[in-house]
């Protein structure tokens, strides 16, 4: 946790990327700012990264799409600047590093995380974890979390089961030296290379990926279903009280879906 903060200490900022399209998710109010226990997901994103130490965020839009984003973080406990996304991902979390790299106020940021807009329940003290060990020297840091399925890989030949002991799941937000994220994102752009995280842009690079414990309350909305399940997952943390991040989302690692029901009322059975 960070200690001694005052107006000389470096910000601690957060891109959050927010320029998909919801393909997967479909409908007609896209996934960012549909409703999530009465806020827009986007809005619940950033009071979490708030709740865990972030000091302001990069919010990374879809063209057309500020207006909808603004009204969406009116009341964002933590200042927020918006920037438009490109067509991927990678181009998204790109423009957002040069966002903060030429503001003069956010360069001074020595540590960055890189956060999904559509993980909004990621439980403080996983964000303040993520903080911590990017202060303690680390350079490229994931949460992950076990795989609980038996995964198949398919090849030419039909399928085949792995072992899934050595698997692990990527959630964000990840953590960065500020500096390296940058020049690692803009000497991927050079080569034309293309990854599906940060860290993986960071590890092309020579720099080692630090793993600290995730958790399933930051499941990504990507389809209808995650909606739901994120709605019983708020209903179940208000339930434990808003106490503390770190200890409300220390109980929650004993969520599971039958305590989720019992606390719902459902009994665990349909
Ligand atoms: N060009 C893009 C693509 C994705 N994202 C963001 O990256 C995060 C993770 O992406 P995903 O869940 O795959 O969202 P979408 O790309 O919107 O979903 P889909 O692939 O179904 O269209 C989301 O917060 C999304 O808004 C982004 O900022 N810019
Ligand atoms: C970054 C990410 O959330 C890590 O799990 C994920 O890769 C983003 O989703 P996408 O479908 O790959 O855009």
């Amino acid at each position: 946790m960070r200690t001694m903060v005052d107006e000389h200490t470096p910000p601690v900022v957060a891109v959050v990327v927010a320029a998909g399209l919801g393909t997967r998710f479909g409908g007609p109010v896209p996934k960012q700012v549909t409703s999530l226990t009465g806020k827009a997901v986007v809005a619940v994103a950033v009071e979490s990264l708030a709740a865990g130490g972030c000091d302001e965020v990069v919010v990374v839009v879809k063209e057309g799409m500020h207006n909808h984003l603004q009204l969406a973080l009116a009341a964002s406990p933590i200042p927020v600047h918006f920037v438009t996304g490109g067509d991927t991902r990678q181009d998204s979390v790109r423009n957002g590093l040069r966002y903060i790299a030429d503001d003069e106020h956010l360069g001074r940021a020595t540590t960055v995380l890189i956060h999904d807009a559509v993980r909004p329940l990621v439980p403080a003290y996983i964000v303040e974890d993520v903080i911590d060990a990017v202060e303690a020297g680390a350079v490229a840091v994931t949460p992950v979390v076990e795989v609980t399925d038996t995964i198949r890989q398919i090849d030419g030949e039909g399928s085949r089961v792995i072992d899934r002991s050595a698997l692990r799941a990527v959630q964000t937000p990840q953590g960065f030296d500020r500096v390296v994220i940058t020049e690692c994102h803009e000497q991927l752009s050079r080569d034309g290379g293309t990854v599906t995280d940060d860290i993986s842009c960071c590890e092309r690079y020579g720099h080692r990926a630090t793993l600290v414990e995730g958790s399933r309350m930051a499941l990504k909305i990507t389809e209808p279903v995650d909606l739901d399940i994120a709605e019983v997952l708020a209903k179940a943390a208000a339930g434990a009280g808003h106490h503390s991040g770190r200890r409300v989302g220390r109980m929650l690692r004993a969520v599971t879906p039958s305590n989720v029901a019992d606390k719902l009322g459902h009994g665990g059975k349909e």
